[in-house]
């Protein structure tokens, strides 16, 4: 029961209140009572108090083990919950871990995904495709339709964000927000599909907004997302997506807003993760542009080959490569950006395997070899760059003073630090250069209303130990 999500749409302090006043209800369990344990094995387990002396109770579990512990550590068991669970956890006899775990285990076992908790949407990844559930005759449905009316369900939550918008005229927010692989931007895109069928143009008006904000999807999942332990397309940045609606309620404008992009990825990569999808497509271009780039296989590569994960099961990525710049044609990225686009993240990867060694001064470096000499000129010809200047900005340091400029020569392990700086900025800088660009295509309209932004924070892992932090857990 790992992956879970939840979506708040408005106040969580009815939430937070009512689940402090249960947590307290597990003072003094009788003897005959149902409680829940903590297991080892499977989290929670329930089972009847046998002794209750003082802080020392006996518990026998349904798996037929006997166990004693402190009272402060069991909860009461909800025995009124319906085999199936129930579809809004304020239902609940008692709203705390074990009974919210499982409720959602009992619903999902009966194909049930989703489960209110107030009006918070909590999803449980299925990790199968459910078409049937978004469909637009289920849109339909949703409609109109009083929050809590229908099965919980993402729709009814952007349903209650547009007639919220619509009736008081304020603007609204979605918060989405879970662990790493828990289903976050699978339900950012329900909601944003929703909001487009709500507040979309016809056919015939051309290409939507909401089109063009759906499109460009593909071009921010390239550049932004990798594969990581917990999820295969993990996104490593937050995105904020602002819908902007006129007065009668129908979209006039969009705009996305990136955040943290996890910039140590681009040269730092642990098995069996990956760096960003754009290296590895690039990789398998056609074999004309893998020429012009100076390319091969990603093994060649130091910022690839620190993982031993290549490729991705089910994924050609020469595919991704083509599909990647169809994207960017449908946005408006013209071909000669594309190119210079694919020239800075060639360029990265030569940046990489530039290796230094001592020089004849005290404390300097050179790049290494001929190797390194190589991959140096060809890194300075995609940037169009003169190769001299690049060497001494990864070999030399230049201090600023009020009266002079010193310049500091760097030794091998500053200069390689030096590299992987350049290529994390360059990198974050090329991200929200694309950004940028497919802002300028969707069109923002400063004449909008008001506006539904849906906020797909990240997931944090939680780790033995985290190595990165990689964003800041939300609360809800
Ligand atoms: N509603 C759903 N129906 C079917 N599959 C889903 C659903 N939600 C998520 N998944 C599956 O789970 C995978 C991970 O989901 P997603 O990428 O949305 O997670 P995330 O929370 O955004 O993760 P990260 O924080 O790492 O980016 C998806 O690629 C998809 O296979």
């Amino acid at each position: 029961m790992e992956w879970l999500h939840y979506m708040l749409v408005e106040s969580k302090q009815e939430f937070l209140q009512q689940s402090q006043e249960q947590l307290a209800a597990t003072a003094n369990p009788i003897v005959g009572s149902r409680v829940w344990v903590e297991d080892p094995d499977v989290a929670w387990i329930d089972g009847e108090v046998l002794e209750a002396k003082g802080e020392v109770i006996k518990v026998l579990c349904t798996s037929g083990k006997t166990v004693v512990v402190k009272a402060s550590s069991i909860y009461h068991k909800d025995t009124e919950v319906p085999p199936s669970g129930v579809d809004d956890m304020t239902k609940l006899a008692y709203l705390h871990e074990p009974g919210v775990l499982d409720n959602l285990r009992s619903r999902y076992d009966i194909n049930e995904i989703y489960t209110y908790t107030g009006n918070i949407l909590i999803a449980v990844n299925p990790f199968i495709k459910l078409p049937h559930l978004y469909d637009s005759h289920m849109m339909a449905q949703y409609k109109g339709a009083a929050f809590g009316e229908l099965s919980p369900h993402p729709f009814a939550v952007a349903d209650a964000a547009y007639r919220l918008m619509i009736n008081e005229g304020i603007s609204q927010s979605i918060l989405v927000s879970g662990e790493s692989g828990a289903g976050k931007t699978e339900s950012t895109k329900l909601l944003m599909r929703y909001l487009a069928y709500m507040g979309g143009r016809a056919a015939a008006e051309g290409r939507t907004v909401e089109q063009k904000v759906l499109e460009s999807n593909p071009v921010l999942e390239a550049f932004g997302n990798a594969k990581t332990v917990r999820n295969n397309n993990s996104s490593r940045f937050g995105k904020f997506v602002e819908i902007q609606f006129d007065q009668r309620g129908r979209i006039s404008g969009a705009a996305i807003r990136t955040y943290l992009l996890e910039r140590s990825r681009v040269c730092q990569v642990s098995d069996p993760e990956r760096n960003y999808h754009c290296f590895y497509m690039l990789c398998a271009a056609p074999p004309e542009d893998v020429k012009k780039y100076k390319l091969g296989d990603p093994r060649m590569f130091h910022y690839l080959n620190q993982s031993n994960c290549f490729e991705l099961e089910g994924l050609d990525e020469s595919k991704e490569y083509r599909d990647t710049r169809r994207a960017m044609d449908i946005v408006g990225i013209s071909s000669e950006e594309q190119d210079a686009i694919f020239k800075v993240v060639a360029a990265i990867l030569h940046l990489g395997n530039i290796e230094f060694a001592k020089g004849k001064e005290i404390d300097s470096s050179v790049p290494r070899d001929e190797k390194s000499w190589f991959h140096l000129q060809t890194a300075a010809d995609l940037f169009m760059c003169d190769a001299k200047a690049l060497e001494d900005s990864l070999c030399k340091r230049v201090i600023v003073t009020r009266d002079e400029t010193i310049t500091k020569w760097l030794d091998p392990e500053a200069a390689a630090l030096s590299r992987d700086a350049l290529a994390k900025i360059v990198y974050s800088r090329l991200f929200d250069w694309l950004v940028d660009k497919i802002n300028n295509s969707i069109g923002q309209d400063p004449e909008s209303k008001s506006l539904i932004g849906v906020l797909d924070i990240y997931g944090f892992e939680s780790f033995k130990t985290n190595r990165f932090v990689t964003g800041t857990p939300f609360v809800v």
